[in-house]
C-alpha cells in the first residue's frame, strides 16, 4: 500500500467532525490493507502491513523512539512530485532510525530521513511530519479506530474494544481481526485474546466525586455495600510475575523493572508463583506515613532520573487481575479483593467494606487526617474495567485538583529573568482543542523552572523571541486552585481562582486532560 493512500485518508479524517464518516474511512482503508497484502504472499522481513497502516491511522510510528527531533524537522528536503512510497519501505527506513545508536548516529539518522522525506510527496511529507512530531495523535481517534476495525472485521465492537485493552497493541488487534475469513472467525480470534503474564493491561480508571456521600449515590443503590479503599498518592504500578520473572509497568504502560528493585525484591516474596497485580508505589517513612509526593515522583520523572536512588518505594496492591492461572478481570471486586487478600498481606491498600454513609465518611476523614490524598469508593459486583474510567470506582479527595494542558508560557523577569515562567493554562474542549482558563506560575520550585524552561523552549510552537511563547499544547500540568469563578476575561467563561502548579504529569497525554465541562462543574451558581 502506498503511504499516499494512508496520508489521504488521515487528510479526510481530520477534515469532518462526523465520527461515522471517520470510522468510515478508516475501516475501508484498513480493509483494502488486508486485500493488498494477503498473508503468505512475499511477507519479507518486515511486520504485516495492517499493523503499520493501523498505527500510522492513529497517529502513531511503530517505533516509540526514532531518535529524530523535532527540530530536525524544521528544514525539510523539496517534496516528491509522484507518489511512489510504500507503507513498508517507510516502517523499513523509521526501523533503521531507530536502531541507531553510538558516535555518527545523528548523522546517519539525518541521512535517513532526508532520503525519506525527499522521496515523500507534499502531502506525505505533512503526514511523516506529524507522525514523528507526535501531532496526529488524539485520544479521541484511538476509540474510532477500535470502531473501524469492529466495522471492517464484522467483530462486535466491544469485543475488538476488550482484545485491544488485553493486549495494549491495536495494530495486532486489527491483524487478527482483518485477517480471519469472517466476522464469526473474527470476533472467535479476538475473544482468544486473553491477558498475558508479563504484557501489560491499559489500567482501569476512576470517576470522581467531590465528597464520599455523592461517590456512594453514584455507585448504586442505598445501603449497599462498597469498599472505601485508601486513595495513595504515588505511582501506578502493575506488577506481573511469573515464577522468578517479575515487571514492574507505570499508568502509561513503560516498564520500569530495572529502576525499581525494591518492587521486584516484594513481589517475590508474596505468597503465589504466578500474579498480575495493580496498585501504587510510594515512598513512606518508618511508621507508615507517606513522604510528600514530590519524593515518589522525582522516581517516577524522566527528567529526575539522577534522584532514583535516593528514595526507597513501597508497593501497596489494591487489586487482583490474574493470580496462579485464573484470570480475575470480569470476576466481582468483591471475589478478587478476597483473592488479593489471601496474597498481599501487608502490601494490601487499606479499606474499610460497609454500607454506612457516616463510617464512610469518617474513613475519608481519618486517610486524610494521615496524610493520604483521599479514598476511592468501589462498587463490589464490578469487573475490572480495563483501559476504562469504569463506573466502579470514584475517587474522593479534600482538595480540587485539574489535570491542564500548558498552551503558552511567558518569559520570566526579575528572578525568573531568563526562564520560561508563566504558564497559560488550558482545558479540553469536545471538538479536539482547547480553551484558556488563567495563567500561574505558584507553586513552582527552581527545578521545575529549569526543567520547563528547556520542555518549553523544544515545544515552541511558532516565533520565541516574544514575550508570550505559544508552546505545542502537549505537556499536561496538574494544578491545584480554591474555585472556579465565572469570568469575561477567558473564552470559556470561566477562571480559576488562586491557581497553583503541584507538578508537570508525564503519565498523561493532553488527550487525557481534563475538559472545559468538568472545568465549568466547579462553578458556583
Ligand atoms: N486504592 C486505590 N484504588 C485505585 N486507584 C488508586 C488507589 N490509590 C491510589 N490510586 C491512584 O488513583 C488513580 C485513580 O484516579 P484516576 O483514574 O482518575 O487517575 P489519575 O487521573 O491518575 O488520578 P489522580 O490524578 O487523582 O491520582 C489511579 O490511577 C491510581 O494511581
Amino acid at each position: 500500500m502506498l503511504l499516499d493512500d494512508v496520508a489521504a485518508t488521515s487528510e479526510a479524517v481530520a477534515a469532518t467532525r462526523s465520527r461515522l464518516a471517520k470510522r468510515a474511512s478508516i475501516a475501508a482503508l484498513l480493509r483494502r490493507a488486508a486485500e493488498e497484502s494477503p498473508p503468505g504472499r512475499d511477507p519479507g522481513p518486515g511486520p504485516d502491513e495492517v499493523v503499520v497502516v493501523t498505527s500510522y491511522l492513529a497517529g502513531e510510528l511503530r517505533q516509540r523512539r526514532t531518535g529524530l527531533g523535532w527540530a530536525s524537522l524544521r528544514s525539510l528536503p523539496a517534496p516528491a512530485t509522484e507518489p511512489t512510497l510504500t507503507v513498508a519501505t517507510v516502517d523499513a527506513a523509521f526501523e533503521r532510525m531507530a536502531g541507531l545508536s553510538g558516535p555518527g548516529s545523528d548523522t546517519a539518522r539525518a541521512a535517513e530521513a532526508s532520503a525519506l522525506f525527499g522521496a515523500a510527496t507534499e502531502r506525505e511529507q505533512r503526514f511523516l511530519r506529524g507522525l514523528v512530531a507526535g501531532e496526529l495523535r488524539q485520544g479521541a481517534l484511538d476509540a474510532v479506530v477500535v470502531d473501524a476495525i469492529a466495522e471492517a472485521s464484522g467483530a462486535p465492537v466491544d469485543v475488538v474494544r476488550r482484545a485491544v485493552m488485553l493486549r495494549g497493541d491495536t495494530g495486532a488487534v486489527a491483524v487478527a481481526a482483518l485477517r480471519a475469513p469472517d466476522p464469526g472467525a473474527a470476533g472467535e480470534a479476538l475473544g482468544a485474546f486473553g491477558l498475558e503474564v508479563g504484557r501489560p493491561v491499559r489500567p482501569m480508571l476512576a470517576q470522581s466525586a467531590p465528597d464520599v456521600a455523592t461517590a456512594l449515590e453514584k455507585l448504586g443503590p442505598d445501603g449497599a455495600e462498597v469498599s472505601v479503599d485508601t486513595k495513595l498518592d504515588g505511582i501506578r504500578i502493575q506488577v506481573h510475575r511469573a515464577g522468578d520473572a517479575v515487571r514492574v509497568f507505570t499508568r502509561s504502560l513503560d516498564d520500569i523493572t530495572p529502576r525499581v528493585p525494591e518492587i521486584v525484591a516484594a513481589a517475590l516474596a508474596l505468597d503465589a508463583n504466578t500474579f498480575v497485580l495493580d496498585g501504587e508505589a510510594l515512598a513512606v517513612d518508618a511508621s507508615g506515613t507517606p513522604r510528600p509526593f514530590q519524593e515518589t515522583a522525582s522516581r517516577s520523572a524522566s527528567q529526575e532520573a539522577e534522584a532514583l536512588a535516593a528514595v526507597e518505594l513501597t508497593p501497596f496492591f489494591f487489586d487482583a487481575l490474574h493470580v496462579d492461572g485464573r484470570d480475575l478481570l470480569d470476576d466481582p471486586l468483591r471475589d478478587r479483593l478476597a483473592v488479593l487478600d489471601g496474597i498481599a498481606g501487608p502490601f494490601a491498600v487499606g479499606r474499610l467494606v460497609t454500607g454506612d454513609p457516616d463510617a464512610a465518611a469518617a474513613f475519608f476523614t481519618d486517610a486524610v487526617a494521615r496524610g493520604q490524598e483521599g479514598v476511592v469508593v468501589k462498587a463490589l459486583d464490578a469487573p475490572y474495567a480495563a483501559g476504562r474510567r469504569g463506573a466502579g470506582w470514584v475517587k474522593v479527595k479534600p482538595r480540587h485538583t485539574l489535570d491542564l494542558v500548558v498552551l503558552a508560557v511567558e518569559r520570566g523577569s526579575g528572578r525568573r529573568q531568563g526562564h520560561l515562567s508563566n504558564i497559560h493554562l488550558g482545558a479540553r474542549d469536545s471538538d479536539g482543542g482547547f480553551v484558556m482558563l488563567g495563567k500561574t506560575f505558584k507553586g513552582m520550585t527552581d527545578q521545575m523552572l529549569a526543567w520547563q524552561t528547556e520542555r518549553f523552549t523544544e515545544l515552541a510552537d511558532g516565533p520565541t523571541d516574544g514575550y508570550v511563547v505559544k508552546v505545542r499544547p502537549e505537556q499536561v500540568v496538574e494544578i491545584a486552585f480554591d474555585g472556579v469563578q465565572r469570568s469575561t476575561r477567558y473564552p470559556g467563561g470561566v477562571a480559576l481562582r488562586f491557581a497553583r502548579v503541584i507538578r508537570y504529569r508525564d503519565d498523561k497525554t493532553a488527550a487525557e486532560a481534563d475538559t472545559i465541562d468538568t472545568v465549568r462543574s466547579y462553578a458556583a451558581g
